[in-house]
């Protein structure tokens, strides 16, 4: 049994970018923020990465998913035996297919494992039940994100994720609980870093595009952008969600492209994925704040004040840390799942009521 009261929670996140895995520890009652608490980020080894990115699309009882598993178990194990004084564990896991509507999602990585190595209940496997009632299972972050927004005060906040996907949240703080009709409305934006990495990768053996500065020598080819735009994701109503590997066209239709102009257009068709969704947001917001590691490349923020019709700031602007906010967030759904608080509803994953997703396992 979790005591009464904030509890310290340590989340972690391994991202669709294959980076490695942040973590980082909030004080939090599920509702409320109390503390922002340590963090830190453990890399995956080129070799790591690799055994990632050859299990991506697999379902469980694939080798490769056994591997990736193994993999994002072992990280997750060493960098999370670093915290103190942890008394629950949020574990997203690693998302290697994502297909709601058909076979469901897949997060590698077992929670129960976790729970014995670390000595620590552990909540995981996030998406599965709001997947199962006709959910999205995605994105799961925005119910964090209106536990931020009311730190700010009562105004609606537009919260931006660049990760290697894109996701827009728009909180509305002024109502009382996140699950509320009109205090959330979420949804994924489109491809963000992951094409720029692959590119990046595939390319120059690179991770990614530091700090934009190949995209700055280019030019991006408009066309292409158009076309990109026409794919019907930008004309479904939200909520939405996105396997990381959804816009395979588009990494084809820079092919023929220079590397900084394949870059430049890469960067480009993020920042447009992200003007494509503002019209399913209530309004059209004043400012969106830009959290997830897409707001270090200089290029992409360029191309977001450019083609937003709005300011677009880091997130440190509202004093949040933009590199650790997604690991917050599993610490704080982790205990919402511990309360029996729901982590999802119909305007964050499409879901018919408010659900409050992910397994406990309690270590023997
Ligand atoms: N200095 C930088 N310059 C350019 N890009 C950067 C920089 N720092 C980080 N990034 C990009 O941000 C990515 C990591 O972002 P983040 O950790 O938010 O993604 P993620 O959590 O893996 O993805 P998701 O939110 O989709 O799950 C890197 O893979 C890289 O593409
Ligand atoms: C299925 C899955 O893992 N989706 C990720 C991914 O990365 C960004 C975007 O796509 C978002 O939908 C989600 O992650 C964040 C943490 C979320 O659930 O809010």
């Amino acid at each position: 049994m979790l005591k009464a009261g904030p509890v310290w929670a340590l989340g972690a996140m391994s991202g669709t970018s294959l980076d490695g895995v942040d973590a980082a520890m909030l004080l939090t009652d599920g509702t409320r923020i109390h503390e922002f608490g340590p963090s830190a980020f453990r890399p995956y080894s080129p070799a790591e990465q690799a055994t990632l990115r050859a299990a991506l699309g697999t379902w469980p009882d694939d080798p490769r998913a056994d591997a990736a598993a193994e993999v994002v178990e072992n990280a997750h194990a060493e960098l999370l035996s670093r915290f103190d004084n942890v008394d629950l564990v949020g574990f997203h896991g690693q998302t290697l297919a994502h297909d709601p509507g058909g076979r469901g999602t897949h997060q590698a990585g077992n929670g129960a494992i976790l729970a014995e190595v670390l000595g620590l209940p552990v909540v995981w496997d996030f998406r599965s039940d709001d997947v199962r009632l006709g959910g999205q299972g995605a994105p799961l972050a925005p119910f964090y994100h209106f536990a931020l927004a009311r730190r700010l005060g009562a105004d609606p906040v537009v919260f931006l994720n660049l990760g290697g996907v894109g996701n827009l949240t728009w909180a509305n703080p002024a109502l009382a609980e996140p699950q509320l009709a009109g205090a959330l409305f979420a949804f994924d934006t489109g491809p963000a870093n992951a094409p720029i990495n692959d590119l990046m990768q595939r390319r120059l053996g690179l991770p990614h595009d530091q700090n934009g500065a190949l995209a700055a020598l280019g030019t991006p080819d408009e066309a292409v952008v158009a076309d990109f735009l026409r794919h019907p994701y930008f004309f479904r109503m939200a909520p939405k969600s996105l396997d990381r590997d959804a816009f395979s066209a588009l990494a084809q239709a820079v092919e023929p492209l220079s590397d900084s102009d394949a870059a430049a257009t890469l960067t480009a068709a993020a920042a447009a994925a992200v003007t494509a969704g503002l019209p399913h947001l209530p309004a059209v917001p004043s400012l969106v704040l830009a959290t997830g590691g897409g707001r270090h490349n200089r290029s992409l923020m360029q191309a977001l004040s450019t083609r937003l019709p709005c300011r677009v700031a880091p997130v440190e602007e509202a004093g949040f840390d933009g590199d650790m906010l997604e690991a917050q967030a599993f610490a704080h759904l982790a205990v919402r799942v511990a309360r029996g608080l729901p982590t999802s509803c119909p305007g964050t994953t499409g879901v018919a009521a408010a659900v409050g997703g992910g397994q406990i396992t309690t270590p023997a």
